[in-house]
């Protein structure tokens, strides 16, 4: 089986909201691709629809080319972390994992293989109400992985888990993902798809508003303007201005500069006489590129008082 995602045209409405509005884009091996997007974007309902949880009014979507509908043995061909609070109480860790497996058809021995590999073997016989919500996640995780799927579904799965859940995190989803598996992590949350996401899928108001490489992303969003630092600020914005660059002050010594390139900057404040300490090519963090992004598809904004 193909290791893919794909979703074409979603478009789906809860009474008068538009929830998707044609999503269209494609998940792919051997990477892990970052979902983003304000709440209320679509990410979730992109993700029951393709696991068969919510029907699409329009459009489709298909797991290593069919639909999850039609999948035998559903838990071999993607593993999905939707809801990690759906747990029954009463029951431990490792009994959930055998219960799951059984009910699914799948062997057993897997259950302390996905326990080990989530780091939970020292929790496998606790009861799952005293879980913690970051527990709850690496359990959900661990359900995830038993049928061994080469396609990975995983909704805000850093939510709730502390500074080295969250390192630990991003390594795990590398390294499935390094094994050759198509992996697609939502997050409303840029600052946590950094280090970890190969490709980006920007979503907002139901639709796709960027499918880009984390590196383009940046680079695009970097409108290639160019960082100076200099102690002679006036003199240099003065010599700059009449060369035609437009400029933002960032701190006492820097200037974002834009609409010359950085040879032409030097060249310029050489010719001046004005003295600069440096001059390098400004790179916007994630978290700005996504700001810009999605500065028009907030569903709700939060007023200044
Ligand atoms: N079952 C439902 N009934 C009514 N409206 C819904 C339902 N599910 C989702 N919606 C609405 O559809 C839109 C998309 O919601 P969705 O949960 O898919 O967004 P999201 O990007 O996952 O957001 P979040 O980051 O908050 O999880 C929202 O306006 C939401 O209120």
């Amino acid at each position: 089986m193909q290791a893919t995602i794909e979703v074409n045209g979603l478009r789906k409405r809860f009474g008068q909201t538009t929830a998707l509005d044609g999503m269209s884009f494609t998940v792919t091996p051997g990477q892990v691709t970052g979902f983003v997007g304000p709440n209320g974007a679509g990410k979730s309902t992109t993700m029951r629809v393709i696991l068969g949880l919510d029907a699409a009014d329009e459009g489709h979507a298909l797991i290593g080319g069919q639909p999850y509908i039609s999948l035998r043995n559903p838990l071999t061909h993607v593993g999905a972390l939707l809801d990690a609070g759906a747990l029954q109480p009463s029951r431990t860790a490792r009994n959930h994992l055998l219960w799951l497996a059984h009910s699914q058809g799948l062997n057993g021995r897997r259950v302390d293989e996905v326990l080990q590999q989530v780091g939970m073997q020292s929790a496998s016989r606790r009861k799952a109400s005293g879980f913690s919500l970051g527990m709850r996640q690496r359990l959900g995780i661990a359900a995830a992985l038993l049928g061994d799927p080469p396609v990975l579904m995983l909704d805000e799965p850093v939510n709730g888990l502390d500074p080295e859940g969250i390192v630990w995190m991003r390594g795990f989803l590398r390294s499935l993902a390094g094994e050759g598996r198509a992996v697609l992590v939502s997050s409303h949350l840029m600052s946590e798809l950094e280090d970890t996401a190969d490709r980006l899928v920007v979503v907002g108001k139901g639709r796709v508003i960027a499918d880009t490489s984390v590196a383009d992303l940046i680079t695009t969003a970097s409108r290639g303007r160019v960082t100076l630092r200099t102690a002679a600020r006036s003199e240099a914005m003065a010599v700059l201005g009449r060369a035609g660059a437009t400029m933002a002050v960032t701190d006492r010594d820097t200037i974002v500069v834009s609409g010359l390139p950085s040879e032409h900057i030097v060249a310029v404040l050489n010719a001046d006489g004005v003295p600069f300490s440096e001059v390098a090519t400004y790179r916007v963090t994630l978290e700005q590129a996504y700001m810009d992004l999605t500065a028009d598809t907030v569903e709700y904004r939060g007023t200044a008082r």
